[in-house]
C-alpha cells in the first residue's frame, strides 16, 4: 500500500474528529458559495456522491466528501501532513445546482433532473445527460439506471401522441467510433453537407416495446464491458453515447426530438500512472482534450443561452463554442452549436467517489462541475418593444399571433396558452407546429410559414445593426428604390401578375416546390423539395449536365421542351431554423408536371439566408 494511503488509514480516527468539529467558515467566495444563485434552468449541473464501497471501508478509509445539509454545496476534506505536530484538515467547498448524497437513489435523480428531458424531446427538443467523473465513481451505474427509467417513460404510453423511437448506442475511443448495437462495428463520424454530424453506419433500432428497449440497453452495456475486458482495459477509456431519436409522424417536416445519454470516459485517465506506453499516453491525451473541449462547449452554450435569457439577444460574440475541436463534441453538435438554435436542455451529473484516498480526483471533478455552471444574471424586466419578441409578455405575444398568423388566424390560446415571447422562442419547433395545427383548417404550410415568420422576427431583432427596413410609406424615397426592395422576394414584382396562375408566369428566380425524379434522390427520399428556376432546359448548351452528371438534354422521355423543363438550383435548409440556402451551382432539371406549388422566399441581407414568407 502506498505510504499516503497508509498515512490516511493510520490517522483515520484523528481525521474523523476533525471532520466532526468542522464548521464551514464564511469564506472569500462570498455569498455565492452559500447562495446557489440563479442557475440556468436549461443547463443543470449536479453531483452524485456514491456510497463508500465495502472494500474501501474494510481497508479503513474514511469518507472525504460530504453534502452540506440544506444547501447545494459539497464539502471536501483532505488530511494534510504537518512538518511537526498532528496532521490538519484542508477543506474546500463546491456549489452546484443539485447535490445527491450517497443515500440518494437513481430514481431520485431521474425524477428531479432527467424526467423533464423526456417530454421535452418528445415535443421535438434536444435533451442531453452527461455523466462525468473519475474511474469507479459511478458513471456507468448512474447512466445505465437512468437509461432504464427513460425507456420506461418513453414506452409507458403516458406521453401524448404517436412517435417513432429509434435507438443507437456508440462508443467513442479517440477519433474512432464503434457501434455497440452492431457487434462493435467501426463507424465514422461525418459531417454532411448541411453541417450536421452523422454517425455514419451506426444501426438505428426502431423500438416498439419496453422489453426490446431494455434488451438493447443491456446488449450495448455488456458489449462495452466485454470489449473492455478483452483489451485488458476498463470502460473508462471511452465515451458511450446512447442516442434516442424521436420522430413525430404528424409533423414530418420538423426536426426530430433527440435524447442523448452520455457516459463519459474516466476523467483521471491522463493521470493514470500506469499509462506509460505511447498508445496509452496518446489515448489519455485525447480523453483529456475531449473533456476539456466539452467543458468549453457546455460553458459557451450556457453563456449564449444565459445572455439571451437576460437581454433578449445574443450579444456576446466572444462566447465561442469550439465544438469542432473534438470528435465527442462534433458528434453532439446539436447540443452545442449556437447557430443551430435548437432548443436544448442539458443535465450534467458529476459522479464523485467519496473515499478519502481519492479526494484529489474528486476535487478535480467538483471543480470541473463548478466551472460548467453559468449563473444567469438577474434578468431586468425588459422594456416592451413591438419588434422584439423576447420582450413580449403573454398578452403581447398573443396579440401579435392574432394579427400575424394569416387566414384562418392561428388560435393564440392554443399556441401560447401561458408562454411569454422568450418562452415561445425556446419552444421546440415541432411542438410549435403541432400547436398551430390544433386550430381547425390551419394547413401544415401555414403553420410552417408562421413559425418561420416568428423566428425571422426574433432573428431580425437580434441583428442589432441591421439597416432600417424600407417601407412604402418612406415616401421621400425614389420609387425605384422601393421597387428594388421588393426584388428581395421571389414573388413577381408586378402586383398585377399575382392573379395569373403561377405555371403561366414561370420566370427565372421563381421558387417552386417539386417532386424530384427518382433517379435523383432514390426511392426513400421524404420531405419537401424546393428549387429556384434558372432557365428553360433548352436554353443551355449541349454539354451541360445536372449535379448528378446527367445531361440536361432538350428532349427526354417526356417529350418536347414546350411542355416545360427547367434548369433549377436546389434549395436546402440552412443553419437557422426556417432559413434556406440557394445552391446556385447545384443544378437539376425540374419537369413542369413535377412542380407542385410556387413558394415565396425572401432574401435577408443581415443573415444572408432565404426565408419562406406568408
Ligand atoms: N450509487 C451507487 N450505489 C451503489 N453502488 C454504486 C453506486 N455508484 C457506483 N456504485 C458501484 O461502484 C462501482 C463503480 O461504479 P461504475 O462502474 O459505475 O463507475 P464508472 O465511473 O462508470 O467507472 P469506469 O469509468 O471505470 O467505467 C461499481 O461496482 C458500482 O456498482
Amino acid at each position: 500500500m502506498a505510504t499516503m494511503e497508509q498515512f490516511l488509514i493510520d490517522n483515520a480516527a484523528h481525521y474523523n474528529s476533525l471532520v466532526a468539529a468542522y464548521k464551514p467558515r464564511p469564506d472569500k467566495k462570498g455569498p455565492a458559495s452559500t447562495d446557489t444563485g440563479s442557475g440556468n434552468p436549461d443547463m443543470i449541473v449536479s453531483t452524485r456522491i456514491r456510497p463508500m464501497l465495502e472494500e474501501e471501508t474494510t481497508q479503513g478509509f474514511p469518507p472525504g466528501v460530504f453534502p452540506r445539509k440544506g444547501a447545494n454545496i459539497v464539502d471536501l476534506h483532505e488530511l494534510r501532513k504537518a512538518v511537526r505536530g498532528t496532521p490538519s484538515l484542508n477543506s474546500f467547498n463546491f456549489t452546484v445546482d443539485h447535490v445527491f448524497s450517497s443515500e440518494s437513489s437513481t430514481s431520485e435523480i431521474y425524477d428531479s433532473l432527467v424526467e423533464p428531458l423526456v417530454p421535452w424531446a418528445w415535443g421535438g427538443g434536444v435533451g442531453t445527460l452527461f455523466a462525468y467523473g473519475q474511474t469507479g465513481s459511478g458513471k456507468t451505474y448512474t447512466v445505465s439506471g437512468l437509461e432504464r427509467h427513460v425507456a420506461e417513460t418513453l414506452m409507458s404510453g403516458s406521453l401524448e401522441g404517436e412517435r417513432k423511437i429509434n435507438v443507437c448506442v456508440i462508443e467513442l475511443a479517440g477519433q474512432t467510433a464503434f457501434d455497440l448495437l452492431n457487434s462493435r462495428k467501426q463507424i465514422s463520424i461525418l459531417e454532411d453537407s448541411f453541417g450536421t454530424s452523422q454517425m455514419a453506419g451506426a444501426l438505428e433500432h426502431v423500438v416498439t416495446s419496453l422489453d426490446t428497449f431494455l434488451e438493447l440497453i443491456d446488449a450495448a452495456a455488456s458489449l462495452r464491458r466485454t470489449a473492455a475486458t478483452q483489451k485488458n482495459d476498463t470502460s473508462s477509456r471511452s465515451h458511450a453515447i446512447c442516442r434516442i431519436r424521436i420522430e413525430n409522424p404528424s409533423v414530418p417536416s420538423a426536426e426530430d426530438g433527440m435524447l442523448y445519454l452520455v457516459d463519459l470516459a474516466g476523467s483521471e485517465a491522463a493521470r493514470d500512472r500506469s499509462a506509460h506506453d505511447t498508445v496509452r499516453m496518446k489515448e489519455a491525451r485525447e480523453i483529456n482534450t475531449s473533456l476539456s473541449v466539452l467543458k468549453d462547449c457546455i460553458r459557451g452554450r450556457a453563456m449564449v443561452d444565459a445572455d439571451i435569457q437576460a437581454t433578449g439577444k445574443s450579444t456576446k460574440k466572444a462566447a465561442y463554442v469550439p465544438f469542432r475541436q473534438s470528435t465527442l463534441t462534433k458528434t453532439l453538435k446539436h447540443v452545442f452549436d449556437p447557430a443551430s438554435a435548437r432548443s436544448c436542455k442539458t443535465v450534467v451529473v458529476a459522479c464523485v467517489n467519496p473515499c478519502l484516498a481519492d479526494v484529489g480526483a474528486s476535487k478535480n471533478t467538483l471543480r470541473y462541475a463548478e466551472m460548467l455552471r453559468v449563473v444567469v444574471p438577474k434578468a431586468k424586466a425588459l422594456e416592451y418593444n413591438p419588434d422584439v419578441p423576447a420582450t413580449w409578455n403573454n398578452e403581447q405575444l398573443r396579440a401579435w399571433i392574432d394579427t400575424n398568423s394569416g387566414t384562418p388566424p392561428i388560435s393564440s390560446s392554443l399556441l401560447a396558452p401561458t408562454e411569454s415571447g422568450p418562452q415561445l422562442i425556446r419552444l421546440p419547433i415541432p411542438t410549435f407546429l403541432s400547436r398551430c395545427l390544433q386550430t381547425p383548417d390551419v394547413s401544415p404550410e401555414q403553420a410552417q410559414a408562421f413559425q418561420t415568420k416568428f423566428w425571422k422576427t426574433h432573428v431580425d431583432a437580434q441583428q442589432s445593426q441591421r439597416p432600417a427596413p424600407i417601407k412604402d410609406s418612406d415616401l421621400g424615397l425614389d420609387p425605384e428604390v422601393v421597387r428594388q426592395a421588393k426584388l428581395n422576394c421571389s414573388a413577381d414584382p408586378e402586383d398585377a401578375n399575382a392573379a395569373v396562375p403561377f405555371m403561366q408566369r414561370i420566370r427565372p428566380g421563381m421558387v417552386v416546390q417539386y417532386k424530384p425524379a427518382q433517379y435523383f434522390l432514390g426511392n426513400n427520399w421524404q420531405g419537401k423539395n424546393y428549387a429556384m428556376i434558372l432557365c428553360p432546359a433548352s436554353a443551355v448548351g449541349e454539354t451541360v449536365c445536372d449535379l448528378m452528371g446527367k445531361r440536361v438534354e432538350v428532349n427526354d422521355e417526356k417529350g418536347s421542351d414546350r411542355g416545360g423543363r427547367y434548369l433549377a438550383a436546389i434549395i436546402t435548409p440552412s443553419l437557422l431554423p426556417g432559413s434556406y440556402l440557394v445552391n446556385v451551382w447545384k443544378q437539376i432539371v425540374v419537369n413542369a408536371d413535377e412542380i407542385e406549388a410556387e413558394v415565396l422566399m425572401e432574401y435577408d441581407e443581415a443573415t444572408r439566408y432565404y426565408y419562406m414568407t406568408l
